[in-house]
């Protein structure tokens, strides 16, 4: 199971609306049809909209090759600027963007458009490839915070689908639970769009991993009920002070398990870290529509006009957060330190 697969200068992506009832791919031969695919989270996850802009950059690139190179450079900005505006929370979408951007400051005088494509080719495969070494590291990094087994609570998903290799938190899940450390994961459903029921339970029972699929409301409950030891999630974008977006609903996750006196791990590469932004407060959080709310499986489940209020994003605090599992190791508060220090590291 890839979500995004780059071959043949087409980037084909699994259609995450349709799972689990249908798998089915799309083939994206121009980088229109991607920045669509990232709007309507065919393909979403942090690190896979990072990656799958990156490939969607050649997909422009590619089609404007004739150009001379200054009109080469200006329309590959605005393609960059479009699939910018797709969605504006996860900051990996910047990230990778940017990367793939500076491709183009560093080729040599003379370089060509052919040259270029090559380069961003070049750039958007690394970026890919990274991703998968990122996954494992972080898995192998995080699976130490498990030393006897126990039960975790996840939720949306953070897996290889939103992902190019086998995820952030799954794959921390993943090692973990091959070590013999994780008996079951329990997953929110996550509303409004399921992302746990449709996807994480999908994932995890694909792998074998014991898995219990709970609505949002219930992980109170089950904290109460000590049927869980552990919270881990992945992340959108983190602030230097570790504060962290991510799905909504999280940060009420994150509240339930401090008050049951569970630890709450995010894990994430430091492609989700915003060195810019000091806090949680400048972390912008995408709005979506509201058919998404009054909606559920196409059925109306609201009256015609009401008024609807649908985060995607929610920010969790730093002082909610026991540690973020990173590819370089594990971080603890103070974060602002911890963060600096990573910051160093990505120079
Ligand atoms: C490794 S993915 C981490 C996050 O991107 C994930 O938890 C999440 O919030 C995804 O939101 P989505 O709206 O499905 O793109």
């Amino acid at each position: 199971m890839h979500a995004v697969v780059w071959s043949n200068n087409c980037l084909t992506l699994l259609n995450q609306t349709l799972l689990p009832a249908k798998v089915e791919y799309i083939d994206c031969y121009d980088w229109q049809r991607a920045a669509e695919a990232i709007k309507r989270l065919e393909v979403r996850g942090a690190p896979a909209i990072g990656a799958a802009a990156a490939f969607a950059l050649v997909l422009g690139a590619r089609a404007i090759a004739g150009l001379t190179m200054p009109e080469f450079r200006q329309k590959l900005a605005d393609t960059a600027e479009a699939l910018q505006q797709t969605r504006p929370t996860a900051v990996n979408l910047f990230w990778a963007i940017n990367r793939m951007m500076s491709v183009l400051q560093k080729l040599p005088e003379q370089a060509d458009t052919l040259a270029a494509i090559a380069a961003l080719e070049q750039q958007a495969l690394a970026i890919a490839q990274e991703d998968k070494a990122v996954n494992e590291k972080m898995a192998v990094h995080g699976a130490k915070l498990f030393t006897s087994p126990v039960s975790v609570l996840t939720h949306c998903n953070a897996g290889a689908l939103a992902t190019v290799a086998i995820g952030t938190a799954l794959g921390v899940i993943h090692e973990a639970w091959s070590q013999g450390n994780i008996t079951r994961v329990f997953a929110d459903e996550t509303r409004p769009l399921l992302q746990g029921a449709r996807l994480t339970a999908w994932e995890l029972m694909q792998a074998g991993i014991p898995v219990t699929l709970i609505t949002d409301n219930m992980a109170g409950w089950v904290m109460k009920n000590n049927m869980v030891q552990a919270v881990i999630v992945g992340a959108d974008r983190i602030a230097l002070n570790g504060d962290v977006a991510n799905k909504i609903g999280t940060y009420s996750v994150a509240v339930l398990a401090k008050e049951h006196g569970i630890p709450f791990y995010v894990a994430a590469p430091t492609s989700t870290f915003d060195f810019t932004i000091h806090s949680g407060a400048d972390i912008p959080i995408e709005e979506r529509c509201a058919t998404e709310v009054t909606s559920l499986g196409g059925n109306c489940v609201a009256p015609q006009g009401v008024e609807v209020f649908n985060p995607a994003f929610d920010v969790t605090p730093h002082p909610l957060v026991t540690a973020i599992i990173t590819e370089f190791g594990i971080l603890r508060a103070p974060y602002n330190q911890a963060i600096s220090q990573l910051s160093k590291q990505c120079e």
